[in-house]
């Protein structure tokens, strides 16, 4: 019963900073829609907008998200035709006080870097539950090559406190590009930016979730209402 209204309470915040992003959507932008049950919320707003008249064209992060496109009847277009972004909207499995972050729980990290990469404003919404002091309690996961992955593994492992390749029905995961995912934990992180040069370091890793200093605005919720941030200055965890 707790853990129903836990997830009552953190499902009812997604759809507040899903709302929040899509109000801060301008007419003619192209967007990078990211991945995940939050921006399930904020492509429901934007689908509302855009019936009501709202021109925009998004980039899609993922097949996920190309289907959340189509539910909500908001137009798509090529990454490549569209080349830079006015705008990217996602969500994050972890923000830490000074705005670096985890991603890729959906397994779309590799395009949601590439998408925010090449857009001209990152917003990021995260519920409560995704705020922390530091990075490292939500497993990393880091974007491998399948041929030799076992050897890849094995190096991450002697970086890792734990390290398993992600499957699902006994089957491992392949992403949209085709790549294979370890979740490695590596306890608290202290040096973010550090870790992610190690790892990429490693031949056959593709892409970590750690994001770091990619957030222009954070919607998150304080006091049980949206917020939006813009500096790590602003941050107080807690309500
Ligand atoms: O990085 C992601 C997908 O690769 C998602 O943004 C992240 O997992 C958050 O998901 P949700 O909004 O469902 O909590």
């Amino acid at each position: 019963m707790k853990k129903k209204r836990a997830n009552d309470q953190q499902e009812a915040e997604k759809a507040l900073v899903g709302a929040m992003a899509a109000e801060m959507v301008e007419t003619d932008m192209a967007i990078g829609l990211g991945t995940g049950s939050t921006v399930r919320h904020f492509a429901q707003a934007l689908g509302q907008r855009i019936r009501m008249g709202l021109r925009v064209r998004v980039i899609c992060t993922s097949r996920q998200s190309e289907m959340l496109a189509k539910q909500n009847d908001i137009p798509t277009t090529d990454f490549d035709r569209a080349r830079s972004l006015d705008l990217c909207v996602d969500g994050a499995d972890e923000v830490s006080l000074n705005f670096d972050m985890i991603k890729g729980g959906g397994g779309a990290l590799l395009y949601e870097k590439i998408v925010a990469a090449a857009s001209n404003r990152r917003i990021y919404m995260a519920d409560a539950t995704k705020l922390v002091g530091k990075l490292g309690e939500f497993p990393l996961p880091v974007e491998i090559c399948r041929f030799g992955h076992q050897n890849v593994l094995s190096h991450l492992a002697k970086l890792a406190q734990q390290c398993a390749l992600r499957q699902r029905d006994g089957d491992p995961v392949i992403t949209d590009a085709g790549n294979y995912i370890a979740d490695c934990q590596f306890g608290e992180i202290d040096r973010p930016a550090e870790l992610h040069r190690q790892l990429c370091d490693i031949p056959g890793v593709v892409e970590t979730g750690l994001f770091c200093g990619m957030i222009d605005t954070l919607i998150t919720i304080r006091n049980g209402k949206p917020v939006v941030l813009t500096s790590p200055g602003e941050v107080f965890w807690g309500s």
